[in-house]
């Protein structure tokens, strides 16, 4: 299967000369998205780990789904003020823009193997800062999962000491 053909670029969204990679296409097709899952699931064979954790919100779409698959927990990474519990906190750059992510504090058990999936890295801005707050809690990052890669950010760039995988490239 094809998964590129099932993405609708849309350009100059949400700001003029960005080409958004618009997944919403490929996840009202129920066997696309079934594929997707399955195609991470098979990433991760062989991998041991304990936790998905999914920045919001597209990390949540791609994050559910493979923590019900592999039976393992789900953590969320939120924007700022979501989360009700105690907070850590981290602030990074968007290719459009800037934001900050938190995380439970009690979420992740130090030692504890964590496995990151979105749906997209463009400037690695959203997962280094979701890999800093795994970290600060004294989780380790196993690997990283995205549907989406835009080489020409070079966002890996960031992220050159973990094991990261897409499935589709720009
Ligand atoms: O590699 P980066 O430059 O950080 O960009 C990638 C991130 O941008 C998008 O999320 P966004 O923050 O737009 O939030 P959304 O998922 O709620 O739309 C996307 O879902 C990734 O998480
Ligand atoms: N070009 C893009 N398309 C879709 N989501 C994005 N998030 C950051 N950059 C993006």
């Amino acid at each position: 299967m094809n998964l590129k053909d099932k993405i609708r670029v849309i350009e100059n969204f949400p700001q003029e000369g960005i080409s958004f990679k618009d997944i919403t296409t490929l996840l009202k097709d129920g066997e696309s998205f079934r594929y997707t899952i399955d195609k991470f699931v098979e990433e991760l064979d062989g991998k041991e780990f304990d936790l998905i954790v999914g920045p919001e919100s597209r990390g949540f779409i791609i994050g559910t789904p493979l923590s019900y698959a592999t039976k393992k927990g789900f953590v969320p990474v939120r924007k700022p003020g979501k989360l009700p519990g105690e907070t850590v906190k981290y602030e990074y750059d968007l290719e459009y823009g800037s934001d900050s992510l938190e995380i439970h504090k009690d979420a992740i058990q130090k030692g504890q193997k964590v496995v990151i999936a979105d749906d997209l890295l463009a400037t690695g801005g959203t997962l280094l800062s979701t890999i800093k707050l795994i970290e600060e809690l004294g989780g380790e990052v196993v690997g990283v999962l995205c549907l989406i890669e835009l080489c020409h950010l070079n966002g890996r760039k960031h992220l050159s000491d973990y094991d990261v995988k897409s499935l589709i490239q720009y």
